[in-house]
């Protein structure tokens, strides 16, 4: 457990601090607030969009688009109907289940004991207490749907996979409800009156959030609840009901489905297990709690990041032995290097830079940096090791994993791809954004780490 209490005061000097009072504590242009409400509105539409490619056009992703615009040319009357029947519907079951297994969730995050982990110091000062009891929730999680289904035959294991479009529409239900709530929350009963943040745009402040760590009592975290509970142990479950349904249909599950399960598992364990680590990192540290993390947790995360093995029920794929080994390969080794890269940063504050990296003594900047109240603090910057390589060369290992994770389901569709390249996207826009960040924070300290290490994400690319 590290508290980084230092080094989080430059956030309270560096962001517009948020008044004590109701009101604006930063502007955004009417052009970002136009953006985010588009956003608002039509990030659900993609992912149904991708869930019907898969449900009645093989996971094809042009296929609706070419037979709902024929349709549209040729038999416009038709067109409505038929995407009524193509889309998920609301299904009773589905919502109670979806329902069930958030209380569930929730009622483990609250009651299953678990150490306190603590935080970076918010804006406005507070470092906040976290139950980390993650591992235990996932095990129990998983041994219950296990024991359930394929021990107890209470269930099918193919539970999830039966009920996808239904659960679709529930959580979707679920994510715009929890987005209402944190909105009026903020507003109504905050957490810390002193940790929001305002945009004076009603539809920015729903899509960014408003509220900073927004708690039903002392440890309940909605952020680190939604960000890592029902969501991310839900990922390798639904995988294994997907690996169900396709020996369900086929008799046999092949081996990308095994891989796949395999290598998912491997990052979602890690999660947990690191659980700790994760409340140091750009989602808990600096995001506020609006649709972006309340949606994409509910929708975004169960739904897109499991594209693949929805792929692999559609289309079995029996991967040669030496295709496998090489996408295994790949996989282990991009986890490698996100695992040591993220903890020789972590292992490396927290011996204030007295530690070996790669047999030598760990090379640092003590980077200064001033806070609001004046005070001057330090910092490290590491320079060697992964960290020297690249700036986030940390981002380098989950690509590689990402890509292991996509190269499973061959490449003839580029459904299965689209983790891969959002991937891609996300990781580059955080590093501009971070680096703007840490240049405001650490001034010419930064600059002389990226002189030291001038590249982004690849040496000699980025
Ligand atoms: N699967 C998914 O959807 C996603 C996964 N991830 C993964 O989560 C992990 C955490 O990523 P994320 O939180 O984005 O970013 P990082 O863990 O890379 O954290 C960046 C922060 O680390 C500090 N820092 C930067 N350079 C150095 C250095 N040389 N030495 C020491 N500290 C430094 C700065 O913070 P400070 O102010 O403390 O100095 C900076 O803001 C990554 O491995 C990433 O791959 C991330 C996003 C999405
Ligand atoms: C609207 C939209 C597309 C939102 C997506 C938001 C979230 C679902 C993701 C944003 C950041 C993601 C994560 C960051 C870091 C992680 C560490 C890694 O070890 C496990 C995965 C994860 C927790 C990951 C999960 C999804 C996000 C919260």
């Amino acid at each position: 457990m590290t508290v980084g209490i230092a080094e989080a005061k430059t956030v309270k000097a560096l962001q517009p601090q948020p008044r004590k009072t109701w009101g604006r504590t930063h502007e955004v242009s009417s052009g970002l607030a136009l953006i985010t409400g588009v956003l608002l509105l039509c990030c659900p539409v993609g992912v149904l969009y991708f869930w019907t490619a898969c449900t009645h056009y093989e996971c094809s992703l042009y296929a609706p688009y070419a037979a709902w615009t024929d349709l549209l040319r040729t038999d416009p009357a038709r067109l409505w109907p038929t995407l009524r029947a193509e889309l998920p519907h609301f299904s009773p079951a589905a919502f109670w289940l979806h329902a069930a297994w958030l209380l569930f969730q929730g009622l483990l995050y609250a009651y299953l004991p678990g150490p306190i982990g603590f935080g970076q110091q918010t804006p406005a000062g507070h470092i906040l207490p976290y139950k980390v009891n993650g591992l235990r929730a996932w095990l129990l999680t998983h041994a219950l749907f296990l024991g359930g289904s394929l021990g107890l035959g209470l269930f099918p294991a193919s539970i999830i996979y039966d009920h996808w479009g239904g659960l679709l529409v529930a959580s979707n239900i679920y994510g715009y409800l929890l987005t209402i709530y944190a909105y009026m929350k903020a507003h109504l009963f905050p957490t810390h009156t002193d940790d929001r943040k305002f945009s004076g745009s009603i539809v920015y402040d729903l899509f960014m959030g408003i509220e900073h760590n927004p708690r039903i009592g002392d440890t309940w975290d909605f952020k680190l609840f939604h960000n890592g509970r029902p969501g991310i142990i839900a990922w390798t479950l639904i995988n294994l009901s997907f690996a169900a349904a396709q020996y369900q249909q086929i008799g046999r599950v092949t081996n990308s489905m095994v891989l796949l399960n395999l290598l998912h598992a491997v990052y979602v364990v890690d999660f947990f297990y690191h659980e700790d680590w994760y409340l140091r990192t750009i989602d808990i540290a600096h995001d506020h709690f609006g649709f972006y993390l309340a949606w994409g947790d509910s929708v975004w995360l169960p739904f897109m990041y499991t594209l693949q093995s929805h792929f692999l029920v559609r289309h079995p794929i029996d991967l040669s032995t030496a295709a496998a080994s090489a996408l295994l390969a790949l996989g282990l080794v991009g986890y490698y290097i996100f695992r040591r890269a993220n903890n020789q940063k972590d292992r490396t504050r927290k011996a204030d830079g007295k530690l070996s990296i790669w047999g030598k003594p760990a090379q640092v900047i003590r980077a200064r940096y001033t806070t609001g109240d004046g005070k001057t603090h330090q910092s490290l910057l590491l320079t060697s090791g992964f960290w020297g390589i690249s700036r986030h060369f940390n981002y380098v290992g989950d690509l590689c994993m990402c890509f292991a994770f996509c190269a499973l389901c061959s490449f003839d569709y580029l459904l299965p791809h689209f983790y891969f390249l959002y991937m891609t996207i996300l990781l580059v826009h955080r590093i501009q954004r971070d680096g703007a960040r840490c240049k405001a924070k650490y001034g010419t300290y930064w600059d002389q780490y990226c002189d030291k290490v001038p590249y982004k994400l690849l040496p000699f690319i980025y």
